[in-house]
């Protein structure tokens, strides 16, 4: 468990973690989403006590990660799949890390085989493709075998075949009791891969959810509705306070009301329907919502590239 409890980090004039409370919990896989420059990196950073915070505190297990007596046993990251000597092979790598964190060696060989790598691992890291690279980093993260589990943006750099091997390890991870958090600036990944959705902007919490309750509750619905008096349909509608935004062919999309209140209106009228679909936003349409005052770069016509 990964509690995290009004994180705060600046630096000089820039506050990346703004008061950020949330708890990873065992067992799930938590999804940390948010857009370039969100803070995600950082608040993992803090997290792994790789970064000291300017306020509020982290706890892995109840106490303080860095003041871990065994750390690669208690919590297993994947940070910077790039950030290993290019010059060792896959193997001594891991197994380095194994003995100086009292390790067993045949640990090595069954965390090469869990990543698909055991063909590779005599091979010189250099050598490796990013999806190597995100494959051994991960192998890195399980060799203590630990109850918690940290990947940042662990998909870049993945073929369609590696991100799906990465989603069945996410969920296997949970399924065994693991707390497992992981981020990607791309909501969808996310949704289809976490059970529960810590959304970021700007440093700042702005979602804390689980992914069914975040499509169903925060997605702003419309209505598409088609009418041969769309006009006069229109203006009823935008009399009752909905917005109305007309398409060709006398499509109307409605938003603020529900489909049984413009079917209402209209038979109220006798204004004929020839369609009343209610429209769902998608979960990126959403997360754009959701952050688009908080993105790190806004354009001059306010919108987040
Ligand atoms: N060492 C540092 N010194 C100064 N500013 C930093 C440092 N590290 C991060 N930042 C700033 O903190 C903010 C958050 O960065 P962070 O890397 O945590 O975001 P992120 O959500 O992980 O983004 P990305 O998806 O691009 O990796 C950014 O404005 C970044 O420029």
């Amino acid at each position: 468990m990964i509690e995290v409890r009004g994180l705060t980090k600046r630096f000089g004039g820039i506050t990346a973690v703004d008061e950020l409370t949330f708890t990873v919990r065992p067992g799930v896989v938590t999804g940390f989403a948010g857009p370039n420059g969100a803070g995600k990196t950082t608040t993992m950073r803090m997290i792994l006590g790789l970064a000291a915070p300017s306020g509020g505190t982290v706890s892995v297990n109840g106490r303080r990660y860095a003041g871990s007596p065994a750390p690669m046993r208690e919590v297993g990251a994947l940070l910077d799949a790039r950030a290993v000597h290019g010059g060792r092979r896959a193997f001594d790598h891991l197994l380095c890390l194994a003995q100086s964190n009292g390790i067993p060696r045949r640990r090595v060989d069954e965390v090469l085989g869990l990543v698909g790598l055991a063909a590779a691992s005599r091979r010189r890291v250099g050598t490796f493709s990013l999806g190597m690279a995100q494959r051994l980093g991960i192998a890195a993260a399980l060799l203590g075998d630990p109850g918690v589990l940290v990947f940042d943006e662990p998909v870049n750099g993945l073929d369609p075949e590696g991100i799906t091997w990465i989603r069945g390890l996410m969920r296997g991870l949970a399924g065994e009791g693991r707390a497992v958090l992981v981020s990607s600036h791309l909501l969808t990944e996310m949704a289809l891969t976490a059970d529960h959705l810590i959304v970021l902007g700007r440093g700042r919490l702005v979602a804390d959810a689980s992914v069914e309750e975040l499509t169903r509750s925060r997605a702003p619905r419309t209505v598409r509705v088609r009418t041969p008096r769309s006009e006069e349909l229109a203006r009823r509608l935008a009399a009752t306070g909905a917005t109305v935004r007309p398409e060709n062919d006398g499509v109307l999309i409605v938003g603020g009301m529900d489909a049984a209140e413009i079917g209402t209106l209209a038979a109220a009228h006798e204004v004929p329907l020839y369609e009343l679909t209610p429209r769902q936003a998608s979960l990126e349409t959403l997360f754009m919502e959701l952050t688009r005052d908080s993105a790190e770069y806004v354009t001059a016509e306010g919108t987040a590239p």
